[in-house]
């Protein structure tokens, strides 16, 4: 079979390397033509574990391509994916402009049946829009050319986008008739050998999916925050509680750590979206309105403890701080709790010194120099007062608690993820202190 991807972002890229890699012969599309030059020269413009030699593979045996040209590609495809960005619009609903200008050029250049699937992260009523859209177009042009949307929202997680595309949970697809139902069933076959984890549903409910999804994982962590905060205002350890709790198989165990707040382009952004949308139909997410609070207050516990460490003054102080991206295995810093917390830490007078072994040259681009960029994990600690924990990478896990120390000014170790020991760190003769 023959497919198109549209855009190449996390998820355009991920799908066209992995769709490939099962056979399927794939056309990545972007309006971006220096993305795309650099992708026909090998360069990938994401980290992500696996992604460029998958990439690299499925580009020599000649079944991923690269172009700028949707019209060119789509009389030679019969699935084209739409998984262009959707961020938020001033006030937080999803901006669909990319979702329609994509299916405006659909429409404008489709000559036979098509299946027109939407990936990116889309509301609930999307695909009627881009259904109108092509229609539109189709009725400028004068010509009848037969043609399905669908509604097939990703759920890989960026670190581990590749082992999630092809071992999914599950594979959502909406769809409104049987034609495209068949053509997607055929499309998803190679991931379903072992397990068949495609589920068929409506295009509203396909659309809802995602957000719920989505929704009620960042409604676990700011629930778990809460509980942390609260573990430390009465005595009990969160890490404890987790595992107490996560043993219920009715809770299961993942998306229950606590830590200094949920970032990155989805949590954030869908959660904001899934309010505006009820918001549009006169409906209140009491809870998602709780959720996005308690993020917002939790990226500041970081910042919070350690002003409180120093009663209330970092002004000339240096702070080393490991880890800058959202999370581990990135190099995305959308919406990184760093950010906020480098912003108050600079505000408050203090200096900051970085490690993250992938997403320096990402915070540079973002935040120039505002901060010292250091080339390991111990430069950061010269002369700082206090190491902040923010971002969970496995090369941190087991520092040499001695050679800290002799960099230090002061012996303090502030765990944003709660991944050491406090005994451990004690015996080490370093003050703890972590979420919850
Ligand atoms: N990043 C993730 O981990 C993830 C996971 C699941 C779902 N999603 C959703 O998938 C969608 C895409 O996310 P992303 O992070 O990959 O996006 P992104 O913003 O990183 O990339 C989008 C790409 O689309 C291109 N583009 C924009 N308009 C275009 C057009 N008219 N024609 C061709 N290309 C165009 C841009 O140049 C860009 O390269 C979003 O809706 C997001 O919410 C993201
Ligand atoms: O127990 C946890 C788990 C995660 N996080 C934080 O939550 C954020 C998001 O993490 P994760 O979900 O692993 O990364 P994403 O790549 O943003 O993936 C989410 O968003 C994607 C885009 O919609 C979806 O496809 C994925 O299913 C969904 O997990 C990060 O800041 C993590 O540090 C916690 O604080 N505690």
């Amino acid at each position: 079979m023959n497919i198109a991807i549209v855009g190449t972002g996390y998820v355009g890229l991920v799908s066209g390397a992995c769709f490939s890699d099962m056979g399927i012969s794939v056309t990545c599309v972007d309006v971006d033509e220096r993305k795309i030059e650099n992708l026909k020269n090998g360069i990938i413009p994401i980290y992500e574990p696996g992604l460029e030699e998958m990439v690299h593979k499925n580009v020599k045996a000649g079944r991923l391509k690269f172009s700028t040209n949707l019209a060119e590609v789509l009389d030679d495809v019969e699935v084209v994916f739409s998984a262009v960005g959707t961020p938020p619009d001033e006030d937080g609903s999803a901006d669909l402009k990319y979702v329609l200008a994509v299916a405006k050029n659909i429409g404008e250049n489709i000559k036979k049946y098509t299946v027109v699937v939407t990936k990116s992260t889309v509301p609930v009523g999307t695909a009627k829009k881009v259904k109108a859209t092509i229609q539109a177009e189709l009725d400028k042009r004068g010509e009848q050319v037969e043609f399905d949307v669908a509604s097939n929202p990703e759920f890989l997680k960026e670190g581990a986008a590749i082992k999630d595309f092809m071992s999914p949970d599950r594979v959502v697809v909406g769809v409104e008739s049987d034609k495209a139902r068949r053509r997607m069933a055929r499309l998803y076959k190679p991931f379903m050998l072992v397990n068949d984890r495609l589920i068929f549903t409506d295009i509203p409910s396909a659309e809802m999916i995602k957000y719920a999804a989505n929704s009620m994982l960042a409604t676990r962590i700011s629930f778990m925050n809460d509980i942390a905060n609260l573990c430390e205002l009465v005595g009990a350890d969160v890490n404890m509680v987790r595992k107490g709790i996560g043993t219920d198989t009715r809770i299961g165990k993942k998306f229950l750590y606590a830590g200094c707040g949920y970032g990155g382009s989805c949590f954030p952004k869908d959660v904001k979206a899934l309010i505006k949308t009820a918001q549009k139909v006169g409906y209140e997410m009491e809870v998602l309105q709780a959720v996005e609070s308690v993020n917002e207050k939790q990226k500041s516990v970081l910042f919070n403890k350690l002003m409180n460490r120093f009663n209330g003054d970092i002004k000339g102080k240096t702070v080393a701080m490991w880890g800058l991206a959202f999370k581990p295995e990135t190099d995305d810093m959308r919406e990184a709790p760093a950010l906020v917390l480098i912003n108050k830490i600079i505000r408050a007078g203090g200096f900051v010194r970085v490690y993250d072994p992938i997403a320096m040259p990402e915070c540079q681009r973002r935040i120039g120099d505002k901060v010292t960029y250091c080339k390991d994990m111990y430069e950061t600690a010269i002369d700082a007062e206090a190491l902040l924990l923010v971002t969970e990478w496995k090369e941190f896990r087991m520092p040499s608690y001695p050679v800290l120390a002799k960099a230090m000014v002061n012996k303090v170790i502030i765990d944003g993820r709660n991944i050491y020991d406090a005994k451990e760190v004690a015996e080490n003769g370093f003050e703890y202190y972590k979420i919850g």
